[in-house]
């Protein structure tokens, strides 16, 4: 009472005592709200020391999955970081990414959208970045049973074939006139053709296909590294509005060009189809996706055209940097161990023989070269903290709190170099897989990750496990591969929401097969 007193001395302002019992309630109310604020039981994880506002932003490095792994070897496996007014948690390790993507999978089964990547996807219609729920869950069963199926897939394979043997052919002329080649580029736009034939390849005019190529190239690259680059509207929402970096801006510029390839392939399928009639096939993704248009247009969740654009924007954004990065880095490792290589090329060489070319049919034949993939997938997982959480309610993981909406990252590239999980982590030893058969890339062991897990896992693997096994038995069982004079081979990486080689990898092609018609 005499603290009370002090505050509100008796001839400044006189209070009854009812009006102490209420001054004293909210105070304790107040003080015990504050208390509860700042320190939730259980607390939230531990974490560096921040600066008022900015919290750890100053702070952050850009390669946020090495700066992650320092983090955890100071703080322990999960930590928290305040990116601005952003919450912000990241978890290192398989017991706490299993609690997070299995244990609790439906309540962090949300991603946490940039802006830029609604910006970019009609507002966030996609797959990718659709919160958990009816519409999402539409979609994904319409890409699994249409896209992904094996039916599917199988009955693309002409299309893939083609664009590989395109590419052996034109990496054949390299290798004989000497000429090294930007592997990175080569791969891009072998995955990106791949993808586009497969997209709308049975609906857009050949003479066309390659200028649309070269619009989205430009296209594609950009908007993978805008997503990439940190946005101030995403760590201080309040400020979104002024979008102060010209981001969001940037984004719907390119997503202008986009909507206006997709609208051109759309307008030439549907002339394609009004010319000769609809006979009921689906030559490609798209005349898959427009008809379920058409069917589902009375069901209670409709696909939209602004669904069918954003999935097509899904895949041909998702999977062509994404397949390019990866086989880059199995050729940078297996370039610099001759001896891995040449034990791929044994396997080639017995499963396909040098007298004849690699087809789709001959990877469940490979375990070696399914191997090195693995081991490339676990040094360098292309999407190394996976496409950040976000739990629709507040959650317990790890014994601490984490507050509904917190983002989460789970560091799968940390988890699996994780020493106690992993036998010389930091080697490149394929070997390893043919032991851990049951390793696969279904997310169930949770010290290996490489395409998530749980609900969220990634939609592609299918395609992606052909589309990347395909081309890179194709490349190490067609040529040699050596460093020109005056290039390096270094194995350093590059942070960016898809991983990439810091130093793009130039390589010589030379032809091993016996015959030229082989590349034909
Ligand atoms: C090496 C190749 C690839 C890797 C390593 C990879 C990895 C991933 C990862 C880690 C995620 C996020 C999982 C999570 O948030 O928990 C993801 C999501 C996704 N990926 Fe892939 N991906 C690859 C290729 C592809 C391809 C080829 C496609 C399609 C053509 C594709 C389509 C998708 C889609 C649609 C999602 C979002 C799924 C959802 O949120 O429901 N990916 N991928």
């Amino acid at each position: 009472m005499s603290m009370l007193s002090n505050l509100f001395p008796d001839n400044a302002i006189s209070l009854t005592p009812y009006a102490y019992a209420v001054l004293i309630l909210t105070a304790t109310f107040s003080i015990l709200w504050y208390i509860f604020k700042r320190s939730p039981q259980p607390p939230l994880p531990p974490g560096p020391r921040g600066l008022p506002i900015v919290g750890n932003l100053p702070f952050l490095d850009p390669d946020l999955h090495t700066y992650f792994t320092k983090l955890a070897q100071s703080h322990g496996p999960i930590f928290k970081l305040n990116l601005g007014s952003k919450l912000t948690v990241v978890v290192n390790s398989p017991s706490l990414a299993s609690e997070i993507l299995k244990d609790q999978d439906i309540n962090f089964s949300n991603h946490d959208v940039p802006l830029t990547a609604r910006a970019v996807t009609y507002g966030g219609l996609d797959l990718v970045w659709l919160p958990y729920g009816a519409e999402w869950r539409m979609l994904r069963k319409v890409c699994a049973a249409k896209l992904f199926s094996r039916k599917t897939l199988d009955s693309f394979y002409e299309l893939r074939r083609k664009e590989i043997r395109e590419r052996t052919r034109c990496l054949y002329q390299k290798g004989l006139e000497k000429s090294p080649v930007n592997v990175g580029e080569q791969l891009f736009l072998t995955m990106m053709n791949l993808m586009m034939n497969m997209l709308w390849g049975g609906s857009v005019k050949a003479e066309d296909m390659e200028s649309v190529g070269t619009e989205f190239k430009g296209v594609i690259s950009e908007i993978t590294r805008l997503l990439g680059v940190p946005n101030v509207s995403d760590f201080f929402p309040m400020l979104a509005r002024f979008d102060l970096q010209g981001l969001v801006k940037k984004m719907h510029l390119y997503a202008r060009d986009l909507d206006a390839i997709l609208d051109r392939a759309i307008e030439q399928m549907q002339r394609l189809r009004s010319r000769d009639g609809d006979d009921g096939e689906c030559k490609d993704f798209l005349q898959h996706l427009m008809k379920l248009r058409d069917q589902e247009a009375d069901s209670d969740v409709p696909i939209t055209m602004n669904h069918v654009k954003a999935v097509l924007m899904d895949m041909v954004v998702g999977g062509t940097e994404s397949s390019t990065n990866t086989i880059e880095f199995v050729m940078a490792e297996l370039i610099s161990n001759p001896e891995l290589m040449r034990r791929a090329q044994q396997e080639l060489d017995e499963v396909v023989g040098k007298d004849n070319i690699v087809e789709e049919s001959h990877i469940t034949s490979l375990p070696y070269i399914l191997a090195v993939l693995k081991e490339t997938l676990r040094l360098y997982p292309t999407i190394p903290l996976l496409v950040p959480h976000r739990p629709s309610e507040t959650a317990l993981v790890g014994g601490y709190t984490i507050p509904k909406n917190t983002k989460i990252f789970i560091n799968v590239w940390s988890i699996q170099r994780d020493p106690n999980v992993w036998e010389y982590p930091t080697e490149f030893r394929p070997e390893r897989f043919l032991d851990k058969k049951s390793c696969d890339f279904t997310g169930t062991d949770y010290s290996y990750l490489p395409f998530g897990s749980g609900r969220r896992i990634c939609a592609g693997i299918a395609l992606a496990e052909r589309m990347i096994l395909y081309t890179l038995a194709t490349l190490l069982h067609s040529f040699d591969w050596t460093i020109p004079d005056g290039h390096v081979l270094d194995l350093e990486e590059k942070f960016g929401i898809v991983l990439k080689l810091k130093t793009p990898l130039v390589a010589l092609p030379i032809p091993r097969l016996s015959n030229s018609n082989f590349y034909f």
